[in-house]
């Protein structure tokens, strides 16, 4: 893991979003240069799906067929509701760009195969993630993209929870979330940990003291944020009411 953690601070959210699109059409693009395929792992949230409406409307030189696109977390609610992070990402992006389905690696669905046991679920997408990594136990994603809640959330990880302290599994199910729907599927901080880049993407004053506990290093027990961190480099996207606590 990589020590390289830096901060890039807009103005508003959508100056924050327009960034992390621009950005990340450069490593995709990069990527499939270097190995021909890329992968990206999205998030739920406002900004995660702000993003992705950036891309919809200009989404560069992406070959968007060689791109493998995995979850970081989702909600365990039946297939096609409006919950769900891959519905909003089929709305904002993947509906609109000529992906390769074969290459959408959603989670699976509350009324599917695992209806009422999440924690099935979740082995059941480690599977899928073991079947997709080059060597390792998972992929190394190439961007995991990731939004957080006002008290630290990152994917479906909640302070002071079994699922943050997982130390050993890469994905987990969840049927406690404070936040509903209680139950939910999430990669865990050791599958975060995999990935080249982590993009924490926020915004709102709410979200100010989070930041900076997490940036200063607080616990990742306590805020699930500051355990979230890539192998090549970890950048936050922050408006500047996000980064209002940050020391000058
Ligand atoms: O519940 C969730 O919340 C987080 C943060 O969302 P935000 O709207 O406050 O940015 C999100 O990253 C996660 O995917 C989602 O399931």
């Amino acid at each position: 893991m990589t020590d390289s953690v830096s901060v890039q601070t807009y103005d508003d959210a959508e100056a924050l979003t327009t960034a992390a699109a621009r950005q990340i059409i450069d490593v995709i693009v990069a990527a499939q240069r270097d190995r021909d395929s890329a992968s990206i792992v999205l998030t739920g949230g406002g900004n995660g799906i702000g993003l992705l409406r950036t891309l919809r409307a200009d989404s560069g030189a992406i070959d968007w067929s060689k791109v493998d696109i995995f979850w970081g977390d989702e909600r365990f609610v039946p297939a096609g509701h409006p919950d769900r992070n891959e519905v909003q990402a089929h709305e904002a992006l993947l509906d609109h760009v000529p992906v390769n389905p074969a290459r959408l690696h959603p989670m699976p669905y509350g009324d599917g195969a695992y209806a009422g046991d999440p924690d099935a679920a979740a082995h059941a997408y480690e599977h899928l993630l073991a079947a997709h990594a080059d060597g390792g136990p998972i992929p190394e994603f190439d961007v995991h993209l990731l939004g957080m809640g006002g008290e630290g959330h990152v994917n479906s990880l909640f302070p002071d929870t079994d699922a943050v302290r997982e130390d050993t599994r890469f994905v987990v199910g969840v049927t406690d979330s404070p936040k509903p729907p209680a139950e939910r599927v999430t990669l865990t901080l050791p599958a975060i940990r995999r990935a080249r880049r982590v993009w924490l993407l926020v915004a709102g004053a709410d979200k100010a003291e989070a930041v900076a506990a997490a940036i200063g290093g607080a616990n990742p027990l306590d805020v699930p944020a500051a355990g979230a961190l890539g192998t090549e480099e970890t950048v936050w996207f922050l408006d500047r009411a996000a980064a209002s606590r940050l020391p000058d």
